[in-house]
């Protein structure tokens, strides 16, 4: 059966390379690629069965109001989530009406690429042997959030993996300090964003321990690494009903 896909978000720096991307797809075919000034109702009309979400976190909520109660999938790019957010779209999926493949569903994948989902991982396992660690996030000059979705989330499961051990949160000795010069507290992981023009997204997750360091590098160099991540997206998220949170679930990792 061939998916019948939107691209939302279509002329950005992810979205316009999703284009390319879903239209190249076997088994896929672009029916929508709604820029700014696009009406949803684009979506319905074309018979969208699962949206791209590739936006701004101004406006990926409205955008998945929209998808959810129409019957239409999601696969979702866009940054900027909490637990409020995530709370108030579980609602709306709960109530979402089904679709021809069974009920909706909804990835949120705070990262594509398989590099990053993999310094993830290796950052969890890595998290309960070592005293210290921090993330340092590196952008490009235009990007809306920080820290990052995907530092954000590799903190929390770092966190969550030294909780899981019994380790204690680690001490932070500083004293005196200029606002911000320790970074964003994370769970108790500190996580420090660099915004620098001729950056694409960058991570180093560093550990450290009596006598030694440990560093994660991932580097982005191109936006066609999210790619193979948003089509794998497309095509499961017809048969995960719900949300997912991770593109780690839809991997045999
Ligand atoms: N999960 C992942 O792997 C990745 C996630 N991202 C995330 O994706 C998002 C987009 O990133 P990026 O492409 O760099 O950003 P861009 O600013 O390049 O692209 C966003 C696009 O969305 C458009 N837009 C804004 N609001 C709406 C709306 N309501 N409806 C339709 N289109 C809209 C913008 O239009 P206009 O230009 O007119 O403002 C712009 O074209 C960010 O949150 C980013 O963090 C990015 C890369 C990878
Ligand atoms: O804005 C970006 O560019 C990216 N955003 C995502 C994030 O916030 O983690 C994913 C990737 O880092 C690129």
């Amino acid at each position: 059966m061939t998916l019948r896909v939107a691209v939302i978000g279509a002329t950005g720096r992810i979205g316009s390379e999703a284009v390319k991307a879903v239209r190249a797809a076997e088994g896929m075919e672009l029916v929508a690629a709604l820029g700014r000034d696009s009406e949803l109702g684009e979506l319905t009309e074309a018979g969208a069965q699962v949206a791209v979400e590739l936006t701004h976190p101004d406006s990926v909520m409205r955008n998945l109001e929209f998808c959810t109660a129409n019957g239409i999938h999601s696969v979702v790019g866009t940054t900027g989530w909490n637990p409020e957010r995530l709370e108030l779209l579980q609602g709306w999926l709960k109530a979402a009406p089904s679709t021809p493949t069974g009920p909706v569903g909804c990835l949120i994948a705070p990262n594509f690429s398989i590099g990053a989902v993999l310094t993830m991982q290796f950052a969890q396992q890595a998290a309960k042997y070592f005293e210290s660690v921090e993330v340092v996030e590196l952008h490009h000059d235009r990007k809306a959030d920080a820290p990052s979705g995907t530092a954000t989330r590799t903190a929390q499961l770092i966190a969550a993996a030294r909780d899981a051990a019994g380790r204690p949160r680690q001490q932070d000795p500083t004293t005196h300090e200029l606002p911000g010069a320790r970074g964003a507290d994370v769970d108790g992981v500190p996580v420090h964003a660099v915004r620098l023009r001729g950056l694409l997204a960058h991570q180093e997750v560093l550990f450290g321990d009596t006598g030694e360091t440990l560093t994660i590098r991932h580097d982005s160099l191109h936006h066609s690494c999210f790619m193979p991540g948003i089509l794998l997206g497309v095509r499961k998220v017809v048969q995960t009903p719900g949300l997912t949170f991770g593109l780690e679930h839809f991997l045999d990792l």
